[in-house]
């Protein structure tokens, strides 16, 4: 009797061990035929790959190099495949989740639940919810508060001695974090030593959650005084966050207080969540994407105007034209003379592709089978979009390492299928922040050319290499002489 019970037991055991890895087939046994990397580690997948390329953006140019406009690889157990050519994005427009394995890395600062990691209706109900808080309607009642900033910052330049130089992506990241804190955090960002401090602390947090992305930091580095670092940056940012909450909360609460400012994407959150847990992952999840990306692509937009004059100088004349218009003493820029800055739209469409600003987005669908290029690919795949792969993409952008902003003028643009410049993303989930970049990129870069010459300082310059990571930062500070304009 008791054989006869061991001998089922085995049995049943062994079934059930045979149908698991049926189900979940290990890292290496590849998933479908899209050709592609095998694992170069079994726990790993092609982590080390990303790690020895660089990073994920140089990882991929290679992957597409190599395999073709779809390729697949490992991210750790998370088997992947990667679309280099816009065409291939039509196939997946219509999806709206996001694979966590891929993003795993930030959890530790946005968590799990803010918008960015929510999936299913109640990722695209959040998504709606907050990006009105980014709304053009919103975006055009910022306008004095940028037009204010960059006054501000052209009063600074204008103290500095002639021929001395700025550290040009020190200046923008300050300027960015201003920008976005006291147009949507509210009341804490009115202290100027806040906004510096909570800056501070969120740079060297970000730069290890970008480290461990790319694989250069593991997880068991936390034991370490590099991760013991990285825990108490970590708590403090947090603090800091919750401090931002209840200076925004507090003073609303009392029926006395107008002094609260309006920040609508604060009180979006505190209006529709009673949880201060969730109300931090999503402001994290703003603060990464909007703080980043903004600083960076101001930096890259004035880098290729210091480096092309005669480019400078067509922006410098459309801005004068539009600048004549306003008030000599207190120019203040409105839509309308947004709408006129054509020439500079073009300019800054081509610094976000220049620099491939933010090199890739990824979905996921966890029910069904997909067709995507012709391959069928099994559900669970994540599927990467490597936007910063098409946006350099040859055939699409001719000699695509030279700047040329003729590439955006209306005529061009019209030859070109709208996916095939997709640097916010597609479909449903895309960014939601397109338009709030845009506004404070074309008042803070019209008041700057409007006032200075912007040159190099040194020959190296000239030739800033990009360091690609969730958003593309120059790799070395950019040293610029800012001489007024005659
Ligand atoms: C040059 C500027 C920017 C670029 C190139 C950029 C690009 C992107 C991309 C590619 C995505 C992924 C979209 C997808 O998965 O389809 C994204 C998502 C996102 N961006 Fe931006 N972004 C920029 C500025 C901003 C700003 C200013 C904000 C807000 C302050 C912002 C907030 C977000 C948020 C919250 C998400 C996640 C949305 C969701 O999960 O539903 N971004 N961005």
């Amino acid at each position: 009797m008791l054989i006869t019970f061991v001998i089922f037991a085995a049995v049943f055991i062994l079934g059930l061990v045979c149908f698991t890895i049926y189900l979940v087939p290990p890292a290496g046994k590849k998933q479908c035929s899209v050709p592609g990397l095998e694992p170069s580690d079994d726990k790993l997948g092609n982590i080390p790959d990303i790690t020895q390329a660089g990073s994920f953006h140089e990882f991929l140019v290679d992957l597409h190099e190599k395999f073709g406009s779809i390729a697949s690889f490992w991210y750790g157990a998370q088997f992947c495949v990667s679309l280099g050519e816009w065409k291939l994005f039509k196939d997946v427009v219509q999806l709206t989740d996001r694979p966590r394995s891929i993003f795993t890395a930030l959890e530790p600062l946005i968590g799990t639940r803010s918008v960015r990691s929510l999936n299913g209706p109640t990722g695209i109900s959040r998504h709606r919810l907050l990006s009105e808080a980014f709304s053009a309607k919103n975006c055009t009642r910022f306008l004095p508060e940028f037009n204010k900033i960059s006054m501000e910052l052209v009063e600074n330049w204008q103290n500095i001695p002639k021929d001395d130089h700025i550290p040009l992506h020190d200046y923008m990241m300050a300027l960015a974090i201003r920008l976005l804190t006291s147009t949507q955090l509210g009341a804490y960002f009115k202290v100027d030593a806040n906004t510096m401090e909570f800056q501070q602390l969120y740079e060297s947090v970000m730069a290890d959650l970008e480290a461990v992305m790319n694989g250069d930091l593991t997880v068991d580095e936390k034991g370490n005084t590099r991760g013991k670092m990285f825990q108490k940056n970590l708590t403090a940012f947090k603090t800091k966050v919750a401090d931002i909450i209840s200076a925004q909360r507090n003073p609303r609460n009392r029926t006395d207080s107008q002094a609260v400012p309006s920040a609508p994407l604060l009180d979006t959150l505190l209006t529709n969540s009673a949880d201060d847990e969730e109300i931090m992952c999503d402001i994290m999840a703003f603060v990464v994407e909007g703080f980043h990306s903004t600083g960076n692509l101001l930096t890259w937009t004035l880098y290729y105007l210091a480096i092309h004059p005669e480019i400078q100088d067509k922006v410098a004349k459309e801005v004068e034209k539009v600048f004549s218009k306003l008030d000599k003493n207190n120019p203040k820029v409105h839509d309308k003379d947004i709408k006129e800055l054509k020439y500079l739209g073009q300019v800054v469409d081509e610094a976000i592709r220049s620099s491939a600003m933010v090199p890739m987005a990824a979905r996921i669908d966890e029910t069904k089978d997909l067709k995507i290029g012709g391959f069928r690919i099994p559900p669970n795949t994540a599927i990467v979009q490597a936007l910063g792969v098409t946006l350099q993409e040859p055939k699409t952008f001719k000699e695509p390492n030279k700047f040329d902003p003729d590439r955006f003028s209306p005529e061009a643009t019209k030859k070109r299928n709208p996916l095939a410049f997709s640097p916010f993303g597609i479909g449903t989930r895309k960014c939601p922040g397109h338009k709030f970049a845009f506004s404070e990129t074309f008042v803070v870069v019209s008041h700057l050319i409007r006032k200075f010459t912007l040159t190099p300082a040194f020959e190296t310059d000239y030739f800033v290499e990009p360091k690609y990571g969730l958003v593309t930062k120059p790799e070395t500070e950019i040293w610029l002489k800012v001489n007024p304009r005659e």
